[in-house]
C-alpha cells in the first residue's frame, strides 16, 4: 500500500487483552471522530476468515492472510479505527498510532467471567494482562513513539482515553 493520500485521515489500531475495554472505546471514538470502526473479530466471523477452531480455548483461530487481504484496500483510504486483541501480524505501515487498552486484573476477571470463558481461557487472558503481553507485542511490532497505553476500567478512564486519542489526532493533523 502506498503512503496515505495527502488529505486522508490516519489509521489507528486499538488493541489489548479481551475484556480490557477496546469496543467500549472504539464505539465512542468512531462516532466522535467520524472514523470507520473495523472490529476484526466481527469481520473475521462474518467472512469466515477462520483457519480452524481451538476447542481447548473455545475460540476460532484467525486466518490472518484473509483478514489482511480484506482490510488492505480499506486501510489505503485511511480514517479507520481497527480493533483486535492482537497486533503483531498487521503490516507496520498501516498504522499512524497504536493504543493499547489495559485493565486491572480484578475488573478484567469479572468481565471475562461474565462472558462465561472457560477456566483455561480465563486464566490465559488474565496472565496475558498481568504480563503486559499485548503492550510488549505492540512495542516490539511498531515504533515506540506511536505506541500509547490507555486505561479501560472506569467511565473516567474512557473519558481520559477519548481525550488522549483526540489530542493525538489534533497533533497529527498539524504535521
Ligand atoms: N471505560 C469503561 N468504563 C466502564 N465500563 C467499561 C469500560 N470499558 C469497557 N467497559 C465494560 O467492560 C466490558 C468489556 O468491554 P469491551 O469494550 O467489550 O472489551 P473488549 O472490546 O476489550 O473485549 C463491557 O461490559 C463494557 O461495557
Amino acid at each position: 500500500m502506498s503512503e496515505l493520500l495527502p488529505d486522508a485521515k490516519p489509521n489507528i489500531l486499538i488493541t489489548g487483552t479481551p475484556g480490557a475495554g477496546k469496543s467500549y472505546l472504539c464505539e465512542r471514538l468512531a462516532s466522535q471522530l467520524k472514523f470507520e470502526w473495523l472490529d476484526c473479530s466481527k469481520i473475521a466471523k462474518e467472512n469466515d476468515f477462520v483457519e480452524e477452531y481451538d476447542a481447548e480455548y473455545d475460540c476460532p483461530i484467525l486466518d490472518e492472510e484473509k483478514l489482511m487481504d480484506h482490510l488492505e484496500p480499506l486501510m489505503a483510504k485511511g480514517g479507520n479505527i481497527v480493533e483486535y486483541h492482537g497486533c503483531d501480524f498487521f503490516p507496520e505501515r498501516w498504522f499512524q498510532a497504536v493504543f493499547v487498552v489495559t485493565c486491572p486484573n480484578k475488573t478484567l476477571y469479572d468481565r471475562l467471567k461474565d462472558r462465561n470463558y472457560n477456566e483455561k481461557k480465563l486464566t490465559s487472558n488474565i496472565q496475558c494482562e498481568i504480563f503486559g503481553t499485548i503492550l510488549e507485542e505492540a512495542r516490539d511490532s511498531y515504533k515506540t513513539d506511536i505506541v500509547f497505553q490507555l486505561k479501560g476500567e472506569t467511565k473516567a478512564d474512557a473519558h481520559m482515553s477519548l481525550k488522549t486519542v483526540k489530542n493525538w489526532y489534533r497533533m497529527w493533523k498539524r504535521k
